[in-house]
């Protein structure tokens, strides 16, 4: 009898007792509260009596006991990381920015724990920030020439690279669950403008009024812009209210690997400017076969450098998931002098985190402490305390 994952976290396990009288294996899914297994050793000597005596009263031949659904990956402990953006932040946005990322991995580490799998715990991760006005995305977002959101995401699934992405929309808050609507409902890839809106509608996404997305410190950043125009600073200076994309990726207990990213895009950018997010393998990139990559950053020269995609390629070539983000997004920076940022987890759950702007937020949760930084060389831990259970 073997008790495969009993030694995670992560609360949903499948029983499988084979008969010795029935062909087909019975599967019993069950669920055990958080608590439960903080007592490892005794909680896990407790369920082996317990299976040891159904299978001596039910006949029963062999019996397995497995995270979650699939054998595949049963030692895989579900992992997220996330980012609030690469850029200048300014020392006023510190906080609110520290503060949000850490909201923000804990909902998809929440789910994750629910047995969520990794693309609805990216989402949720990133629904988060873009309810969050310390990023720029979903409310909060920068604002175009016009003054106006034009907000792009995308959203990917390793397990059989499907992707969904939507751009220039305007009008919705949560523009990621839109991307995700995409992937597992429409027989396109990415949707923009008029046609995303369309889309949204009809799976029954609401409406919000645009200037309900616009907040105080992005038309401060657009005035700033306005009178500096230079269009390639991704964040705005000290004072000017600096925000960030977002994006996250995860492993779930199944093995399988998500990616989200979401932006309002850049302050000052040209009406129908589109720039690295939605567009896959530059803002975003997942593969169960290798792992998960989420950009930020300059958008025009994360794209001419397909940076997500150039880091997964390095990792195929056997470089570990730190190194391949450190260098493509240094490869990036000195080939086209702008500056960019990275997370990264490889399929086995290690973690690259690199940016060349002067900070980026990053959190991930991982034996039950939550890590975080936000300034070149930091890292921060502190206990891991769920909400739930
Ligand atoms: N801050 C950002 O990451 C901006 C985003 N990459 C864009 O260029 O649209």
């Amino acid at each position: 009898m073997i008790l495969n994952g009993m030694g995670l976290s992560c609360p949903i396990y499948n029983l499988v007792l084979k008969f010795k009288s029935i062909s087909t294996p019975l599967q019993v899914p069950f669920y055990i509260p958080r608590r439960a297994l903080t007592l490892r050793g005794n909680f896990k000597a407790l369920c082996f009596n317990f299976i040891s005596f159904i299978v001596y009263q039910a006949n029963v031949s062999d019996a397995r006991c497995f995270c979650s659904s699939e054998y595949r990956s049963s030692k895989m402990q579900p992992i997220i990381i996330v980012h609030g953006g690469a850029g200048d932040i300014p020392n006023s946005r510190l906080k609110g920015k520290i503060d949000g990322i850490k909201v923000a991995v804990t909902a998809g580490h929440e789910c994750l724990m629910r047995g969520g799998s990794a693309l609805d715990a990216v989402e949720a991760a990133v629904v988060c920030m873009e309810k969050d006005e310390n990023f720029n995305a979903g409310y909060g977002s920068v604002l175009n020439l016009r003054g106006e959101v034009a907000m792009e995401a995308s959203i990917m699934r390793g397990e059989d690279l499907n992707v969904g992405a939507v751009t220039l929309v305007t009008d919705f808050l949560h523009p990621i669950s839109i991307a995700h609507k995409v992937l597992t409902d429409s027989p396109h890839s990415l949707l923009g403008g008029e046609g995303a809106k369309l889309f949204a509608l009809q799976k029954g996404f609401k409406t919000v009024p645009p200037e309900s997305l616009i907040s105080e410190n992005a038309k401060k950043a657009l005035e700033n812009f306005l009178k500096h125009g230079d269009f390639n600073r991704t964040e705005i200076g000290p004072q000017e209210g600096g925000v960030g994309t977002v994006g996250a990726v995860a492993i779930d207990c199944n093995g399988h690997v998500a990616v989200a990213t979401s932006t309002g895009g850049m302050s000052g950018k040209a009406v129908g400017r589109i720039g690295d997010t939605p567009q896959i393998g530059s803002g975003t990139y997942a593969d169960d076969h290798i792992g998960g990559v989420s950009t930020t950053g300059h958008g025009e020269s994360i794209l001419k450098y397909c940076l997500a995609h150039s880091i997964i390629k390095l990792m195929e070539g056997g470089m570990d998931a730190k190194k391949a983000t450190t260098v493509a997004v240094n490869g990036m920076t000195k080939r086209l002098l702008h500056t960019a940022g990275a997370i990264t987890l490889s399929k086995d759950g290690d973690i690259g985190v690199h940016f060349s702007s002067r900070r980026m937020s990053w959190a991930y949760i991982k034996d039950d402490h939550i890590h975080y930084g936000i300034e070149q060389g930091e890292e921060l831990k502190e206990p891991y305390c769920p909400q739930n259970n």
